[in-house]
């Protein structure tokens, strides 16, 4: 597997990136406040849930068994994967040879920006993410690809952020909200779903991750910020100022 990040700005020996990690359930506002607070803090941004469905998109694509874990590990093997990490991120597959020669579209390179987010992807994407080998390979990855990104920060968000890919930035936050105020949300995103329709396909979503790993229990030393009675700018104003005070107690720590 390879990955390439589209418009890094990677110089040998720069410093690594100060890390905020998020974590959250669906619809917690993850993406979205996540790139708007790295925006105002001149960081980067890696979405790791693009990765998950970017797999789940090329193994449908190639109509492979998504329960089958060699399966996907074999589909990894030849799995080129790119996203930028600045502005809307812009994510590419290509599986030149192995298991991708069925599909040659994918010799190529697909963009899959719009297609990873559509119902299709997100119905199938937890069965996937429940393969530990599958976690462990993209999860190298997320860790190669914000370490030589050259950016002086990056945002980084999921699901196991906080506790497994980046357990030591020095920011963690879990980013929450009512079930009911995600399905509210993301039902506006979704037109011809009602928000019931939302509200269970969310729930069903969040029910199988959760038997992987906890998403709703910040763990120690993790910052919980409910975004349920904030609205949009309030809650990135909530992410850039926690992010901030860690500086300040950084920058005092120096003196
Ligand atoms: N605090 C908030 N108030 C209102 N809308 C929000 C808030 N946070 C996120 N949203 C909106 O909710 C929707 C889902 O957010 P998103 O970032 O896609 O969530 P996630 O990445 O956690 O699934 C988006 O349309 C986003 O603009
Ligand atoms: N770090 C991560 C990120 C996503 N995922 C998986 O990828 C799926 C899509 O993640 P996402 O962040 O795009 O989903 P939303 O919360 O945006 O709806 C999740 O439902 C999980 O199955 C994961 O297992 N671990």
């Amino acid at each position: 597997m390879e990955d390439a990040v589209m418009n890094a700005e990677h110089e040998p020996g720069a410093p690594a990136p100060i890390l905020v990690a998020i974590d959250g359930p669906a619809g917690s506002g993850k993406s979205s406040v996540s790139r708007t607070a790295a925006e105002a803090l001149g960081f980067g941004i890696l979405d790791t849930g693009a990765a998950y469905r970017a797999l789940a998109w090329t193994a449908q694509r190639i109509g492979l068994d998504l329960d089958d874990a060699a399966a996907m590990e074999v589909l990894l093997d030849n799995w080129v994967y790119r996203i930028t990490l600045r502005g809307t991120q812009q994510v590419t597959v290509a599986v030149p040879g192995g298991v991708g020669a069925a599909v040659p579209e994918l010799a190529e390179g697909v963009d899959v920006t719009a297609a990873i987010r559509e119902h299709s992807v997100s119905g199938q994407v937890s069965r996937v993410s429940k393969h530990p080998a599958v976690r462990e390979r993209l999860n190298e990855m997320f860790r190669r690809t914000v370490a030589e990104s050259g950016l002086p920060g990056v945002v980084i968000e999921g699901r196991d952020i906080t506790t497994v890919v980046a357990p030591d930035a020095p920011v963690r936050i879990l980013l929450t909200a009512s079930p009911e105020v995600r399905a509210q949300r993301r039902a506006g995103e979704l037109p011809g779903l009602t928000p019931e329709q939302v509200l269970a396909d969310l729930t069903a979503r969040d029910a199988k991750d959760a038997l992987v790993v906890d998403f709703i229990n910040p763990a120690p030393g993790v910052t919980l910020v409910d975004t349920s009675d904030l609205n949009f700018e309030q809650s990135v104003q909530a992410v850039v100022d926690i992010v901030r005070a860690a500086q300040g107690a950084a920058e005092e720590s120096k003196k």
